[in-house]
């Protein structure tokens, strides 16, 4: 059964066209990533997928259910953008309040809160009001909101939006170590950081679906993204292009991206250091892969 299915959804506010005519068909595995410009419909699709909206033509199914439908409540839960803490009260008495509110009983609520407020490493921060909070643990907090009742998919909206490169990194570890029993779909800006989550990548443009790319090789290809120190560039090309497996060879700009059958079994990174050694070339970067920005943006 598809994780989530849209046939022909679109919405419009008014006049506004937010999303037009997206059909997707997303499987469960690692987190999915959603990409595109402001304006997209990002907040919408989450919305829709949510249930907090309706859609004005289309059909939305998660795991084989109409979105917002009584069968998913518990099971589809969401950190939304602009997710704001009560400021009188404490993280715990938040959290069990949202326990509260899936039926648990009191206690049930509280041991609840404070099974997730674990899972976001902000145990000792329990009995802290939002104001001692700095805005990577308030995220976390919210995060842990989102983890209530064990959701089988949880959609993060930018969950690293303003946070410093170090709580970014703590949101990401979350996100990992609970993608064994969680689905996430994440919306973001930051390229680099879907690409270590995530291995689907939905792109939205305009309302519209601009692409859906698995990220996980499909085609047995396998990629290289080489910048050189200096070359000779055309020369260097043909040269890599001439070595065993290599499929193709880009140029953009000062950058290399060098497609090569996986299965050939051949070192091609050495083949590459056994090269430049013997022209005299420098390189400055291999990396294994190729950026999300390439996939997108080709
Ligand atoms: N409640 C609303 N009423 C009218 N127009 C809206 C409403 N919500 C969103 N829109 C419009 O719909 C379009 C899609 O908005 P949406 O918030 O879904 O985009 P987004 O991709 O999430 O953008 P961002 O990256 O800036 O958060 C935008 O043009 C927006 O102005």
């Amino acid at each position: 059964m598809m994780l989530i299915e849209c046939q022909q959804v679109s919405k419009h506010y008014g006049d506004k066209l937010a999303l037009d005519k997206v059909s997707l068909s997303l499987s469960a595995g690692a987190p999915i990533g959603l990409v595109g410009p402001n304006g997209a419909g990002k907040t919408t699709l989450f919305s829709l997928l949510c249930g907090y909206i309706l859609p004005s033509e289309g059909d939305i199914r998660i795991m084989g259910h109409k979105a917002g439908s009584s069968e998913l409540l518990g099971l589809v839960s969401a950190l939304p953008q602009d997710a704001a803490l009560d400021p009188n009260l404490t993280v715990l008495e938040q959290l069990s309040f949202f326990a509260r509110l899936q039926g648990m009983p009191k206690m049930a609520a509280k041991e609840e809160a404070l099974r997730v407020l674990a899972l976001v490493d902000l145990s000792s921060s329990a009995k802290l009001k939002p104001k001692s909070l700095s805005h990577g643990m308030g995220k976390r907090v919210a995060i842990a909101q989102a983890l209530i009742g064990e959701p089988k998919l949880v959609l993060l909206d930018e969950p690293t939006a303003g946070l410093d490169p170090v709580n970014a990194r703590l949101i990401r570890q979350i996100v990992k170590s609970q993608s064994i029993n969680t689905q996430f779909v994440i919306s973001s800006h930051n390229l680099e950081e879907l690409e270590k989550l995530c291995d689907q990548i939905v792109y939205l443009e305009q309302g519209r679906l601009a692409q859906s790319v698995s990220l996980a090789q499909q085609d047995g290809s396998a990629y290289l993204t080489l910048v050189m120190k200096q070359a000779d560039y055309p020369a260097l090309v043909s040269a890599i292009k001439a070595l065993p497996s290599v499929l193709d060879v880009t140029n953009k700009e000062e950058q290399l991206l060098i497609s090569y059958q996986a299965a050939a079994n051949v070192d091609l990174e050495q083949a590459l250091f056994s090269l430049f050694s013997t022209q005299g070339w420098q390189y400055k970067m291999l990396l294994k892969g190729r950026s999300l920005e390439d996939t997108l943006f080709a």
